[in-house]
């Protein structure tokens, strides 16, 4: 699989890359960051996934979040993917939290957003053969995370795939999508009518029904604006209903921002070091 280089930094003593490729599943090209810490250059690494949130490209955690530093002191490596297919070509919405920016981490089989807005097969699939087979990464550890829509693709493909993703974590994830106005206006259109298909992306209704292996590492801002979208006591209590393993924390006074994210961000990647070895 080709790609090419867009820039490479060094960061706390590793690499932060910025790639782009031509996308089979999306039809597009995209554009997705790698960050190597210094321990690359001696062999494998384990690697953290980090899906990011509405309106943002790969750009926004990768230069907002402060993850390098501790990626680098835990020896982990990131990848931060995209959050849509963009481009002339593909459907977008006049609203910032439909279309391009805005992909949910579903396969889209409605009209006009089948063609193009296929991201979980992108985040699951043709990132993980590209990235694995052109950079010095450990497949059998991975971690996953993400922020708020991130945080629902990461809990949602981390239930559903727990074999291949050994740790995970979510910071102020959509919580409960097909009861929140973040999730059923996006299912509707990328997914239709159909709510065993909503019900398959809904990180409650997972956890309630199957749950983690593992321990789950949730953070969520208790002054977060959009508390009455995320809907954190769904999966609060989903988590309770099935006695699962983890650490839901309210973390008092903090908002959606990165300024969050930022803070927090340590604990996260020490979480996923320790669970990846
Ligand atoms: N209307 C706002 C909402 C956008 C916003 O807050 N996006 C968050 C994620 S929200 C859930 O997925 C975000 O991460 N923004 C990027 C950033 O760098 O902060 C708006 O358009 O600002």
């Amino acid at each position: 699989m080709k790609f090419e280089t867009v820039s490479e930094n060094r960061s706390f003593g590793g690499i932060q890359g910025v790639y782009r490729h031509q996308s089979e599943a999306t039809g597009t090209t995209m554009t997705f960051a790698v960050y190597l810490p210094p321990a690359a250059e001696h062999g494998k690494v384990p690697v953290l996934w980090y899906l990011s949130g509405l309106t943002c490209t790969h750009e926004n955690a990768m230069t907002k979040a402060g993850a390098q530093e501790w990626a680098a002191e835990y020896g982990i490596a990131l990848i931060f993917p995209d959050t849509s297919p963009r481009g002339e070509g593909v459907a977008d919405d006049e609203a910032y939290d439909l279309g391009q920016g805005a992909g949910f981490y579903v396969d889209a089989t409605q009209k006009p957003w089948a063609p193009h807005f296929r991201m979980w097969h992108y985040v699951t699939h043709e990132l993980p053969e590209l990235v694995f087979s052109n950079f010095p990464l450990d497949r059998e550890a991975q971690g996953i995370t993400g922020h708020s829509m991130g945080g629902h693709g990461a809990l949602t493909i981390a239930m559903t795939m727990p074999e291949r993703y050994r740790s995970v974590s979510a910071f102020a994830p959509i919580a409960n999508p097909s009861d929140s106005d973040w999730g059923r206006k996006q299912f509707t259109a990328y997914l239709g009518d159909d709510h065993a298909a909503w019900e398959s992306h809904d990180a409650s209704v997972l956890m309630r029904e199957r749950g983690y292996p593992g321990e789950v590492l949730i953070d969520q801002g208790a002054s977060d604006q959009f508390l009455d979208l995320l809907k954190p006591a769904s999966l609060a209590q989903a988590m309770i209903e099935r006695r699962q393993p983890g650490e839901f924390r309210m973390q008092k006074g903090y908002d959606h921002s990165y300024f969050f994210v930022q803070t927090f961000v340590a604990d996260h990647i020490r979480w996923h070091a320790e669970r990846l070895g």
